[in-house]
């Protein structure tokens, strides 16, 4: 078998310095940043680009987006770096074209899935994204479309061939990345909730636990490969 690539990692919903400080040293691909006011992880686009200001290069920075609306994207655009658009609300495949023409960045479409059906929505974007992102659905009421902790049954991925790059999102934690890196055999991860102390606060010891056990789940995977 070819050698796969490394295992992405997102590290969703920063808020302070520090974490995100912990997770560039922690490994981390890509840093996010929510720009939606229901979040209890959303901030201004001046907070972002102070946060995202000096990053390294190869530091990749998401903008998430629920449903945004032009005025929010160009505030947002023009004052942050970003490197990548995550739209996170029931954004239709003409608005994913219509996004990244208008601003010009890749667009990673979340996709809430709870069974195998909810996955045939991942082919309606499939010459409209550049990535898809799976995320368990909110629970009924929320004020939000994600960031709930809630994990989906991993196994309805098996079988399941991608259309696109993709990254698996859903009450990921350092205890359980591992586990469900094997389930799914996932490109790259994305994780909010997991690596926060309290709702929205950030705890950089986690960020490296979480980082940790993707690199040893990754290295897991390369020497099953080998065998
Ligand atoms: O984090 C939020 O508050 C949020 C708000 C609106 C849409 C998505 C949001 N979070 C994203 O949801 C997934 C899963 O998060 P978790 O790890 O289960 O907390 C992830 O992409 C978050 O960035």
């Amino acid at each position: 078998m070819a050698r796969r690539p490394p295992i992405e990692i997102k590290i969703c919903g920063l808020t302070d310095p520090d974490a995100v400080d912990a997770a560039v040293e922690a490994g981390a691909d890509w840093l996010g940043a929510v720009f939606f006011a229901p979040s209890p992880r959303a901030v201004t686009a001046e907070q972002a680009a102070d946060l995202f200001d000096g990053l390294p290069d190869d530091v990749g920075t998401v903008g998430l987006f629920v449903d945004p609306d032009d005025a929010l994207l160009d505030q947002v655009l023009t004052r942050v770096r970003l490197d990548l658009i995550q739209l996170h609300g029931q954004e239709s495949p003409a608005r994913v074209d219509a996004i990244r023409l208008e601003y010009g960045r890749p667009v990673m479409k979340a996709l809430g899935v709870a069974t195998r059906a909810d996955l045939a929505a991942a082919q309606a974007y499939a010459d409209h994204a550049d990535r898809l992102l799976l995320d368990a659905r909110p629970p009924p009421g929320a004020d939000r479309p994600g960031g709930h902790a809630r994990a989906f049954d991993w196994s309805i991925l098996a079988g399941w061939t991608a259309p696109l790059p993709w990254m698996l999102a859903g009450g990921l934690t350092p205890e359980t990345v591992a586990a469900a890196l094997r389930a799914t055999g996932a490109p790259a991860v994305d994780v909010s909730s997991g690596v926060e102390r309290a709702k929205g606060v950030k705890d950089p010891a986690l960020i490296a636990r979480f980082c940790a056990a993707v690199r040893a789940a990754e290295a897991d995977r390369t020497e099953g490969d080998r065998a």
